[in-house]
C-alpha cells in the first residue's frame, strides 16, 4: 500500500446526502487516495442531533455538534446541512481559514453565490458545487468548463426530482399530489421543507445557478419567474396524456431580446408546462432529471440521470472532493466563475409561449365563433381547437348542454394571453376556465 500524506476532510451535515458521502468516503478511501495522490481523512461530521437515526450509519466517534471547531482543523470542508444559515457563515469561515469548500446547497448559492465566490477568489480557495444542480448528473462542470468556449442559447430542463417523481406518479398511476409527495419525502428526494420542491423554489434556485453559468452573468434568484405544481390536478395530467402531452415542471433559461423594447438579456423561469409525449423530456421518469443545452457551435446536448437521492448525490460531491483534493496535491489556482457579462434579466412579460386552454362552454351554435373572436381581438392566434365530452347540467332555466373546448394557440405574449383568458372568463357562454397551461418543446 502506498503511504500518502492525509488531507483532512470535515463534513457539515449527516442527513440523506451527508450520511452517504461519509459512508462512501470511508468505504472507498483507499481507492480515492490512489486517484488523488493523498489520503482523504474524514475528521468529523457535524450534525444537530448526535442520536438521530442515519442511513447509512456514521461511526459515532466522528459525530460532533461543534461545526466551527471541526472546520478549523480541515483542508476541505463539505457543506451538506442545507439552508442559508448557519451554512453561509460556516462556509465563509472555512474559506477564510484556508480550506476549500464543496457544497450541494443551491438555496445558498442562488441567494449568496456572488459573496461566496468573491470570498473564495480573494484567498485563492476553491468552491465546488456539482451536486447543487441535477444531483448526480455532471452539469455544472460541463457548463463552466466544457462549454466555456461556446455560446449557450437556451437551457430547458427538469431539475427537481421530487416534482418529477410526483407528476410521473400522477400520470402513470393516477396518484394524488399528497401521497406521491409523502413517498418522495420517505425516499430522501424532498427538501427539509418540501414547499421548496412543489412550490418551484428549488427549481428556481437551480435555474438561477444554471443561467448564471451558461450566460456568464449574475442571475439573482428574485428575478426568476416561478410557478410550482400545487395547482396541477390529476384531471389535467390525465387530459394532457389523452391529448398527447405530459405535464412537467420545467426550468428554462435563454438569451432573449424583448420584442417591444429591444432590450437584449436573459430570461430564467420555472413553471409546469405541457410537452409532447414524443419529446425526450417526456421520457424522464421518477426522480430523474434532464437538462437540454442548446449551444451555438455544439448544437443540442442532453444531460440525464438521477437528480435526487442521497447516494446518487453523494457521487457528485465525491467527484468535487477528488477535484479539490487533486489541486492540494498539484497546486495552482482554483476554479473561477466568469460572471462579468452583467446582462439584464427580462421579466416574464418579455417571453412568448404557446398555450393550451381548456374551457367548459355552453354547447350551442355560435359559441365557437364567439370564443375564437375573443382570442383574435387580443392578438392571440388559435392553432387548433378540439371539442369533447358533451354533458348535460341542470341550470336555472332547465337542463343545458355543456362542452369541453381545448384550444391550442400559436406563440403569444404573457400579457396577451392573460387579457384573453380574463375576457373569456367573463363571457356568458363560458361556464369555467378549466386550465391554462404553457406548451413547450414543440
Ligand atoms: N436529498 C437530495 O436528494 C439532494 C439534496 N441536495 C442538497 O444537499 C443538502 C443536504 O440535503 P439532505 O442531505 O437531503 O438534507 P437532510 O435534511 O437530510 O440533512 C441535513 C443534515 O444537516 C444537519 N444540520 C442541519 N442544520 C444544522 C446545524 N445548524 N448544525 C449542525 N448540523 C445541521 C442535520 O442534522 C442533518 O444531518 C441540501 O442543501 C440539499 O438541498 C442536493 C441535491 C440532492
Ligand atoms: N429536493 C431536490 C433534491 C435535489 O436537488 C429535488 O427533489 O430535486
Ligand atoms: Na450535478
Amino acid at each position: 500500500m502506498i503511504e500518502y500524506r492525509n488531507l483532512r476532510i470535515a463534513l457539515l451535515g449527516g442527513g440523506s446526502v451527508g450520511a452517504s458521502v461519509a459512508s462512501l468516503l470511508l468505504e472507498h478511501g483507499e481507492e480515492l487516495a490512489n486517484r488523488v495522490g493523498a489520503g482523504l481523512e474524514l475528521i468529523g461530521v457535524a450534525v444537530r442531533d448526535l442520536d438521530a437515526p442515519r442511513t447509512p450509519a456514521i461511526p459515532r466517534e466522528l459525530l460532533t455538534t461543534d461545526a466551527e471547531s471541526l472546520i478549523l482543523g480541515a483542508d476541505i470542508v463539505i457543506e451538506l446541512m442545507g439552508g442559508l444559515e448557519p451554512a453561509r457563515t460556516l462556509i465563509l469561515q472555512a474559506i477564510n481559514s484556508g480550506a476549500d469548500v464543496i457544497t450541494a446547497n443551491k438555496a445558498l448559492l442562488a441567494t449568496h453565490g456572488p459573496e461566496l465566490f468573491e470570498a473564495a477568489e480573494q484567498v485563492g480557495a476553491q468552491l465546488y458545487y456539482e451536486a447543487a444542480v441535477g444531483g448526480a448528473i455532471p452539469i455544472i462542470r460541463p457548463l463552466r468548463d466544457s462549454l466555456a468556449g461556446d455560446r449557450v442559447a437556451r437551457i430547458l430542463g427538469i431539475v427537481n426530482g421530487t416534482t418529477n417523481f410526483i407528476l410521473d406518479l400522477m400520470d402513470r398511476e393516477g396518484a394524488s399530489l399528497e401521497s406521491a409527495l409523502a413517498t418522495a419525502t420517505a425516499l430522501g428526494y424532498a427538501e427539509a421543507d418540501p414547499t421548496a420542491d412543489i412550490g418551484g423554489y428549488d427549481a428556481a434556485q437551480k435555474v438561477a445557478i444554471l443561467a448564471s453559468l451558461a450566460f456568464h452573468t449574475t442571475v439573482p434568484l428574485e428575478s426568476v419567474y416561478r410557478e410550482g405544481i400545487t395547482e396541477i390536478t390529476r384531471d389535467e395530467v390525465e387530459s394532457a396524456r389523452k391529448a398527447g402531452y405530459v405535464v412537467k415542471l420545467l426550468a428554462i433559461c435563454e438569451r432573449l431580446t424583448d420584442a417591444e423594447t429591444g432590450v437584449d438579456g436573459v430570461s430564467a423561469r420555472v413553471y409546469p408546462a405541457l410537452i409532447p409525449i414524443s419529446h425526450p423530456l417526456a421520457a424522464v421518469h421518477g426522480a430523474n432529471n434532464a437538462v437540454f443545452v442548446e449551444a451555438e457551435a455544439a448544437g443540442d446536448l442532453m444531460f440525464y440521470g438521477a437528480g435526487a437521492g442521497g447516494r446518487e448525490t453523494a457521487s457528485a460531491v465525491l467527484g468535487d472532493l477528488v477535484s479539490a483534493a487533486r489541486r492540494h496535491v498539484i497546486g495552482g489556482p482554483g476554479v473561477a466563475e466568469s460572471t462579468h457579462a452583467n446582462l439584464p434579466v427580462l421579466p416574464i412579460a418579455s417571453v412568448t409561449t404557446r398555450y393550451q386552454i381548456t374551457l367548459q362552454v355552453i354547447d350551442q351554435p355560435g359559441v365557437l365563433a364567439t370564443i375564437a373572436s375573443m382570442f383574435s381581438d387580443h392578438g392571440v392566434s388559435v392553432e387548433a381547437v378540439t371539442q369533447s365530452v358533451t354533458s348535460v347540467e341542470s341550470g336555472a332555466d332547465g337542463p343545458r348542454a355543456t362542452a369541453t373546448l381545448v384550444i391550442g394557440t400559436h406563440a403569444a405574449s404573457e400579457a396577451a394571453l392573460a387579457a384573453t383568458v380574463a375576457a373569456v372568463d367573463e363571457s356568458p357562454v363560458v361556464s369555467a376556465v378549466v386550465s391554462v397551461l404553457r406548451v413547450e418543446g414543440l
